[in-house]
């Protein structure tokens, strides 16, 4: 039964279910039924050109700006005579017993020290760079001139492309990578969590899977970090410790890094060892570490946030000084083992190694502060925070006995002296150059 509401439209009389209703065939109604097939034509062409458009703006920009390592996939350019030629050269071992290693990451903080050490005693070096702009370029760009001078070539390009990864092997035979390049900072995976998946997962497995097949397999020494004891809370951490409670995106990727390492060590007979880093710092580090820009803001009177953990606790970091971790970057290459899997038969076991790279003596950020404050002779506006619950653990403290014990490793740089060479440099470089610092 069908009856009109006294104040309801026509509208409201069409049954819901298609079928039911029976129009009326005479010519208004075709002529109306002709126009309605076109709206709707229409109407489908212009929902289609909108979601087309939607999807080209969307995409866009998230090439461009959100996930920055990609961009230099699509523009690297690689190949060609010379450029074999500038690989071969960088490469070349000119000591006796010494050792050619891919450095990836070789723009970055600790990939230009490494990279810098390694071709002084006159090992090979080819380093490998996306240049991306988690943190300001123009720093990468200064570091790989430095390389430069010392004769290190940085290749541009990403450890997700395979083809030039191929190619470099191809050209080169090398005998170690010291694998460096990762998406760092634990808060910024916040922000941007597909690019810890990007680097510190997809490109950590490419890079395994180009190594992997080479012939001969380098041997690899990789940068895991302290951030995989998360919410460990026995200290001295050492590397028996449990791993499995990460308390940040970049945490898990890292922990998920040294998971994979064994997948092709066991597997492929890959040489693998990880470096668990305690909180590097020094000349020529990254502007998004605290040391960094606490010096920057407090140069610039800018207030410092301090974070404190609950019921006003001291948070603390076991901060290691660059030329410090250098020493057991190198040791650990020295003291890698053959990989075993060349030729794709894995010929019996290979090593497989993880080690605390640290200081021993965790100061307060407090602290950090003020040493800071003395070395540039200017007071910090500070601001006590609570700890954001966004990836930060409260203290870190390295146990390096088995790191003292394999590799000789022996920190021997106080924060106090370290702070001060990286004082040095920071006031040379932004003053001098002119540079701004952006970080
Ligand atoms: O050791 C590691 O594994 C990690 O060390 C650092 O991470 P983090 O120790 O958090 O270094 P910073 O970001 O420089 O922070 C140092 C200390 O300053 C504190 N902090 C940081 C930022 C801030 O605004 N205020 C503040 O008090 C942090 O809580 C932390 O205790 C690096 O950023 C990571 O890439 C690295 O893997």
């Amino acid at each position: 039964m069908s009856q009109l509401k006294p104040n309801s439209s026509h509208l409201d009389n069409i049954p819901s279910t298609p079928g039911k209703f029976k129009m009326d065939k005479s010519p208004y109604v075709k002529g109306l039924r002709w126009h309605s097939a076109l709206a709707k034509l229409s109407f489908w062409c212009f929902l289609f050109i909108g979601i087309v458009l939607i999807f080209f703006l969307r995409s866009a920009p998230s090439l461009s700006q959100s996930d920055p390592t990609r961009r230099s996939l699509r523009t690297a350019i690689w190949g060609g005579p010379n450029w074999e030629k500038r690989v071969r050269s960088s490469a070349r071992v000119r000591s006796r017993n010494g050792i050619s290693v891919f450095v990836t990451g070789a723009a970055g903080f600790v990939g230009t020290h490494v990279s810098a050490a390694l071709k002084r005693r006159g090992d090979g070096v080819l380093g490998l760079d996306n240049f991306n702009d988690y943190y300001d370029p123009s720093l990468k760009r200064s570091r790989q001139a430095l390389l430069e001078r010392t004769g290190v070539f940085v290749v541009e390009g990403d450890i997700n492309d395979s083809a030039l990864l191929t190619k470099l092997f191809d050209v080169v035979a090398f005998t170690h990578v010291m694998h460096l390049a990762a998406q760092a900072g634990v808060r910024y995976a916040m922000q941007n969590p597909s690019s810890y998946v990007h680097s510190n997962i997809a490109g950590l497995v490419n890079l395994l899977e180009v190594c992997k097949s080479a012939n001969p397999q380098p041997s690899i020494v990789w940068a895991s970090s302290s951030s995989v004891y998360g919410l460990n809370s026995k200290v001295p951490f050492s590397e028996r410790d449990r791993t499995d409670q990460p308390a940040s995106l970049y945490a898990a990727t890292k922990k998920a890094g040294e998971e994979i390492a064994h997948t092709y060590n066991h597997i492929h007979g890959l040489s693998i060892t990880g470096l668990r880093f305690f909180t590097v710092y020094g000349p020529w580090g990254r502007p998004d570490m605290a040391y960094f820009f606490f010096t920057k803001d407090i140069l610039k009177g800018k207030s410092i946030p301090i974070f404190e953990g609950p019921n006003h606790g001291t948070v603390a970091r076991d901060f290691t000084y660059i030329d410090d971790i250098v020493k057991g970057c190198l040791g650990s290459l020295d003291t890698a083992e053959k990989s075993t899997g060349s030729g794709g038969k894995k010929k019996g076991p290979a090593q497989l190694r993880v080690f605390n790279l640290g200081n021993t003596s965790p100061v307060p950020v407090t602290e950090l502060v003020s040493i800071l404050e003395r070395l540039l002779k200017v007071k910090a506006n500070r601001v006590m925070l609570k700890m954001p619950r966004n990836g930060d653990v409260q203290f870190t403290h390295a146990n390096i006995t088995l790191a003292q014990r394999e590799l000789g490793y022996k920190p021997t740089t106080d924060l106090q002296t370290g702070l001060k060479k990286f004082v040095r440099w920071y006031l040379s470089y932004y003053s001098n150059s002119g540079k701004k610092s952006s970080g």
